[in-house]
């Protein structure tokens, strides 16, 4: 059974005068339990789009989405969205309180509350595993995008997601800060067997990562998929890695898509 699972799902926006822009065109797909599923594709090609879809943000004009079988209706609590944008953060708050905002607050309906005890243990793990201990009293004013990056996982560890919604989340950073968010994801996901549905048009990032990726070639085009049975860590300069990549630069090209 699918974790999540869209069914024939058209989705189109309402432009000026009534007119509408097609994004998607009945499209079915499918994330798996603890899968990385990475929808790759050239910019303005509908991955965000469908991406709001998934998490229930919006819902489709035709067709339907399923969360373990059950209609998708609303946005739900076992799903945390991390954008590229680090303005996540309140920058009135520090590291710590930033994590345990939306605890703390309540703000997650379907969370159970816990015990200050183990709240507080909890936030310790989790600032140890995001590498922020010793920056836990600093404000985001003080810290680097990659820094920033990992108070905004660590605030979604923190609601022990069943899914990680992930929109170009590492897209802002230089290359060396970049990777080693990728390894700590990896090493995130390895650990606390969330799902993690991913969007990026960086070809080495999605392969780096995924489990199977969707490519996306351009507005209502079909998507095609790819299963990336690669042993993890992956080494980008293997020549089965290689492959992958060409293969991958060359449907995008066929297609007339530029990343
Ligand atoms: N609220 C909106 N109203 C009208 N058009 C929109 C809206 N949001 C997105 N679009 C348009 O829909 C198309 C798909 O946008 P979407 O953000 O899903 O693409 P994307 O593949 O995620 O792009 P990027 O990689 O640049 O983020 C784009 O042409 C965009 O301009």
């Amino acid at each position: 059974m699918s974790l999540l699972r869209a069914d024939q799902i058209h989705y189109s926006y309402l432009l000026q005068g009534n007119n509408r822009l097609d994004i998607l065109k009945d499209l079915s797909m499918s994330l798996n339990h603890g899968e990385i599923l990475t929808l790759l594709g050239p910019s303005g090609c509908g991955k965000s789009t469908l991406l709001k879809l998934l998490s229930g943000f919006l819902t489709p004009h035709k067709g339907r989405i399923f969360h373990d079988e059950n209609l998708l209706i609303n946005p739900f609590s076992q799903g945390q969205m991390i954008f590229q944008d680090s303005t996540q953060l309140l920058p009135w708050l520090t590291v710590s309180e930033n994590i345990l905002f939306p605890v703390c607050r309540s703000l997650l309906p379907g969370l159970k509350p816990r015990p200050d005890s183990v709240q507080k243990d909890m936030l310790q793990d989790i600032l140890k595993r995001v590498g922020l201990e010793p920056f836990k009293d600093y404000h985001p004013g003080r810290l680097s995008g990659g820094m920033k990056q990992r108070c905004v996982l660590g605030r979604a560890l923190m609601a022990e997601p069943e899914i990680l919604f992930m929109d170009e989340p590492f897209g802002s950073l230089d290359s060396p800060s970049r990777k080693e968010l990728q390894d700590l994801l990896l090493k995130l996901w390895v650990e606390r067997h969330f799902s993690i549905l991913f969007v990026t048009h960086d070809i080495a990032e999605a392969l780096s990562l995924s489990d199977r990726i969707l490519l996306f070639s351009g507005l209502t085009e079909p998507v095609q998929e790819l299963t990336v049975n690669l042993p993890r860590p992956r080494d980008r300069m293997s020549p089965a890695f290689r492959t992958l990549e060409w293969e991958l630069y060359s449907s995008l090209a066929a297609s007339g898509s530029i990343l």
